[in-house]
């Protein structure tokens, strides 16, 4: 975890307690985002930006965890708190991070407007490798063979796909725009392998002690810029004017539209959290592969959900997926155990923060 941090440091059993959450937090989001993205798209939306915005748009319900936190530190705490714990580097951290997932945000909801969920969550497994990368560069994060293993199954199993797509191609879009949709993604799956790293940077250089408190701190003013950006992306393409005119010729219904709106604003906001979280309780390596491991269960749901095709080269792909994910899981049980007898080693997710 942040190098500051000293007297507030979690136990492990609390650490293990705020892994567990934000797994669930990024699994509910990771497998639920696209989908209800999807959706949006299948029966009817049109607008891209309107969709990147509704990722991070309802960053004001942070407020209601950030309060309880308030009061318990208040209960709890000898000497006086404020309300906000973060001092103006990580608001700066937070807020350049948050207009760079902004445009992500937009990157990915092109992709998901153009190719079938199954698929665009198959090349966003590439955002391992880039994390991985990034990773490397930025945290010095340290390497096992079987971490090193898993990149390269997770990435071999989007590149098969990258080879084999167009069969994929939904029946009313010209091959230019899936091929389109395709880039955008690989570009949103680089992007977001680069924030994750950075958010984690942004946990060990600060000059503060950071607690799960400061991290939902961070998750608002991250998404609080990212909607800024997508504000303006949909002021400029007139996307608030045609929303009524969307709701009502919505293929699902009026209600349903307006529904979808709110339910994926805070689906997404399960994810952003979820995978901030993890970084804090482990590293942005292991977000990356919590993302990457859900990724079957999104291709199940798509297909059985949107009846998407289920065709061989993602059934291989897929398989060297689960591959790399056992690789990975296999590499953490056994570094566990050593860890037991010899302490003091990098990889495992709740002491190597
Ligand atoms: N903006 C985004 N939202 C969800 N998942 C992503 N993966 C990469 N970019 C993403």
């Amino acid at each position: 975890m942040a190098e500051m941090e000293s007297a507030g440091k979690p136990s492990t059993a609390m650490k293990r307690a705020l892994l567990f959450l934000n797994v669930i937090l990024l699994s509910i989001g990771n497998c639920g985002g696209p989908l209800v993205m999807r959706l949006y798209f299948i029966h009817g939306g049109k607008r891209i930006w309107l969709s990147s915005w509704l990722e991070t748009a309802a960053w004001p319900f942070i407020i209601i965890p950030i309060t309880i936190g308030y009061f318990y530190r208040l209960r709890n705490q000898s000497s006086p708190t404020n309300f906000f714990l973060m001092k103006t580097p990580i608001f700066i951290a937070s807020a350049v991070i948050g207009v760079l997932t902004g445009f992500d945000d937009y990157l990915y909801a092109y992709g998901m407007a153009r190719l079938p969920v199954s698929t665009s969550s198959l090349i966003i497994a590439a955002q391992l490798a880039f994390t991985a990368a990034f990773a490397f560069l930025l945290v010095k994060q340290k390497f096992t063979c079987y971490s090193t293993n898993a990149i390269f199954l997770l990435s071999i199993g989007a590149g098969i796909l990258a080879l084999h797509t167009s069969s994929d191609r939904p029946a009313n879009e010209s091959s230019r725009e899936y091929v389109f949709g395709f880039l955008m993604t690989v570009a949103a799956a680089a992007i977001y392998g680069l924030i994750l790293p950075l958010v984690e940077l942004t946990y060990k250089k600060a000059k503060q002690e950071i607690s799960y408190a400061l991290v939902l701190e961070i998750q608002m003013v991250m998404c609080l810029f990212a909607t800024a950006v997508c504000t303006v992306g949909m002021l400029i393409n007139n996307d608030f004017k045609v929303i009524g005119r969307e709701a009502r010729e919505f293929g699902l219904g009026e209600t349903s539209y307006y529904v979808l709106m709110m339910g994926s604003a805070l689906i997404w906001q399960c994810f952003f959290l979820g995978a901030i979280g993890v970084i804090f309780c482990g590293s942005s390596l292991l977000s990356a592969i919590i993302i990457a491991v859900l990724l079957p269960v999104t291709e199940i749901l798509a297909v059985i959900f949107y009846q998407e095709k289920f065709q061989a080269e993602k059934g291989v792909s897929l398989a060297l997926s689960l591959w790399g994910f056992a690789s990975y899981f296999y590499g953490e049980v056994k570094h566990t155990k050593k860890e037991k007898q010899t302490p003091q080693t990098e990889m495992l997710p709740v002491s190597n923060p």
